[in-house]
């Protein structure tokens, strides 16, 4: 069965990380509000067990029960001694993405392109940037959104931090300049961005208060680690109350006859452009997705 593809209104508000060794937590995902299911078969799993997370990772999109969330499998490198065969089992699964992991440039997605060449086109293809060398490849990686499956990119601030032996705060410092320029470079090229992992697991404001660092730099949505990061990063990354008033105020506002011709209005004092009836539209069809969802 091929599930239908991503709109660009869907809601990816939140993406968590499990490892596909741990059956426990595959159970318990498929009762949790996250938008993305993220099977790890990388970082999260010991090497001794990295065959028997793939079979578990398989089996689990065969038993199904993930409902409208996407979910897609982290897999490891293909110059590791099991990127190949990670490739090829999801290939034929009924995965909805394959997540490669520590992409330095474009001619890395087009080898990953080509190891899934067989697979069924509604197959996605998601990259992490978490490599110093992808940092300076970022319009060149996006820009092979035109010809294959590549649509979204995470960011994997954990091995960012590795890399480069920076530290990685709360205020994240080190990292803004590659957040920031990563979301440009997703948006020239149509990819969903999704921010990187919050760490601290136990406070929600640490974790809020970055979650809330990504909306500002135009994340879609963040990466987790832990289920009682779910509601919060959902919470941050829907459309709030004032937000939706203002883009249903846009909307009355341009649909008058008066303004039906005008390209700039006045709305609630302030100049009011057809950039921002478009995103007033997006808002609203966001909110109404998620509405659906919830
Ligand atoms: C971080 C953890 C190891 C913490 O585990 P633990 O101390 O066991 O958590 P809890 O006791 O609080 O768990 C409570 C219940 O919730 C379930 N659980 C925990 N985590 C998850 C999860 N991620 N998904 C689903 N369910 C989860 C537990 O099973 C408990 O269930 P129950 O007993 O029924 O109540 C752990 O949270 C964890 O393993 N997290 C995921 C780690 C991971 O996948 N890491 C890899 C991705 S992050 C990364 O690599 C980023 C990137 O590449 C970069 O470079 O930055
Ligand atoms: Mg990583």
């Amino acid at each position: 069965m091929t599930r239908p593809q991503a709109s660009a209104e869907q809601p990816r508000r939140s993406a968590l990380y499990l490892p596909a060794s741990n059956p426990k937590a595959i159970a318990k995902t498929r009762t949790l509000p996250c938008d993305i299911v993220i099977l790890d078969l990388e970082d999260a799993v010991a090497p001794e067990m990295k065959e028997e997370a793939r079979r578990a990772a398989v089996a689990a999109l065969e038993e199904g029960g993930f409902g409208g969330r996407e979910v897609a499998i982290r897999v490891n490198g293909l110059d590791t001694p099991w990127g190949s065969d990670d490739l090829a089992a999801i290939a034929t699964s009924r995965a909805d993405a394959v997540l490669v992991p520590k992409v330095d440039g474009p001619s890395d997605i087009a080898r990953y392109e080509a190891a899934l060449r067989e697979a069924p086109s509604s197959l996605q293809l998601w990259a992490m940037i978490e490599t110093c060398a992808s940092v300076f490849a970022l319009e060149s990686i996006a820009a092979m959104a035109k010809t294959g499956r590549l649509s979204l990119w995470i960011m994997g601030t954990n091995d960012l931090a590795k890399e480069m032996r920076a530290q990685l705060t709360p205020e994240r410092t080190p990292f803004l300049p590659f957040l920031s320029m990563a979301v440009a470079a997703a948006r020239a090229h149509g990819l969903t961005v999704l921010d990187g992992v919050c760490n601290e697991f136990r406070d929600l404001d640490v974790f809020t208060a970055e979650a809330r660092q990504g909306l500002l730099f135009g994340f879609d949505g963040k990466s987790l680690i832990h289920p009682s990061q779910i509601e919060p990063c959902n919470a941050v990354f829907s459309p709030g109350e004032h937000e939706l008033a203002w883009a249903r105020g846009v909307i009355e506002a341009f649909a008058l006859p008066e303004n039906r011709q005008k390209g700039v209005i006045r709305v609630d004092g302030k100049m009011t452009e057809i950039l921002h009836l478009e995103q007033a539209r997006r808002l609203v069809a966001v909110a109404e997705q998620i509405a659906a969802r919830d």
